[in-house]
């Protein structure tokens, strides 16, 4: 990694300040759309398009010549040969934003030659911004009967296996930086999907876990990697660290394991 630890602070620090800006203009434009009968799906389209819209202007004038990866603009190859690149997911959980629910997430990640090297995960609606400077590990211990976030629209098929076999309770909710920072909180001790996902659902969150000491990687237990040609990352694990090898044992023996590749 060529950056050092004072410049992966500041770029912590940097993502943070632009994950909480995000979140406000997200804030504002739902109220904005309350007040204009505006809801459901384009209630969502309008808080990415606000979102991407806003970050992609403060990136051009406080990151210039740094590449960027968002769910919401246009992929180009430039990325692929860039010393950094910004990961962003301008709105995750559009579908709870939309519906007014508060787990939707703003992510912010900065990836520097092979590697995540800070992140930032607004959740607005909670008024709360993690980042991978200021994080720290989960403060209690687990309880005896593990809590597994999983998505609250499409669980993946996994769940019902694990939650058999290692009697988990299940915790459904929304956005993958909620769900992630639920582990990373201690409202939930583990966050496995599978069958879907980019990598600007994952980068943020995985930076500030990592950061915060927690396990990060595929279902298979391969590392989680980031700008690569084809940002498709379909599957993750974010899990305390005692738990990964019963956790990856289990989804080994998942009927659906086989599916994921
Ligand atoms: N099967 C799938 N295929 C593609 N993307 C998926 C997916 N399951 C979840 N995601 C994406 O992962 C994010 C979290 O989803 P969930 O809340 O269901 O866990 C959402 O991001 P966006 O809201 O940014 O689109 C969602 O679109
Ligand atoms: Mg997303």
């Amino acid at each position: 990694m060529s950056s050092t630890p004072d410049t992966a602070q500041a770029f912590a620090k940097h993502a943070a300040s632009i994950a909480r800006r995000a979140g406000v203009v997200l804030l504002e434009a739902r109220e904005d759309a309350k007040a204009q009968g505006v809801s459901g799906r384009a209630l969502g389209a309008l808080g990415d398009a606000r979102a991407q819209e806003a970050i992609a202007s403060w990136l051009a004038d406080e990151a210039p010549g740094d590449a960027v990866l968002s769910e919401e603009a246009k992929d180009t190859a430039a990325r692929l040969d860039a010393e950094r690149v910004w990961i962003i997911d301008p709105l995750d959980g559009t579908r709870e934003y939309s519906e007014g629910r508060d787990d939707w997430a703003v992510h912010v990640a900065v990836w520097e030659a092979g590697e995540l090297i800070a992140g930032a995960v607004a959740i607005p609606g909670e008024d709360l911004v993690l980042d991978s400077a200021s994080i720290t590990p989960p403060s209690a211990a687990a309880p005896e009967q593990w809590r597994m976030a999983v998505s609250r629209s499409r669980p993946p098929a996994l769940v019902e296996h694990l939650r058999d076999s290692l009697d988990l309770a299940v915790v459904p909710m929304g956005s993958a930086g909620v769900k992630v920072s639920s582990v990373i909180r201690g409202q939930a001790d583990a966050y496995v999907h599978a069958g879907g996902q980019y990598e600007w659902d994952s980068a943020a969150p995985v930076a500030v876990a990592r950061a915060a000491g927690l396990h990060t990687s595929r279902i298979d237990g391969t590392p989680l990697t980031y700008n690569r040609r084809d940002p498709y990352l379909p599957d993750l694990v974010v899990c305390r660290p005692e738990l990964a090898s019963p956790l990856l044992a289990a989804i080994a023996q998942a009927p659906s394991f086989g599916d994921h590749q």
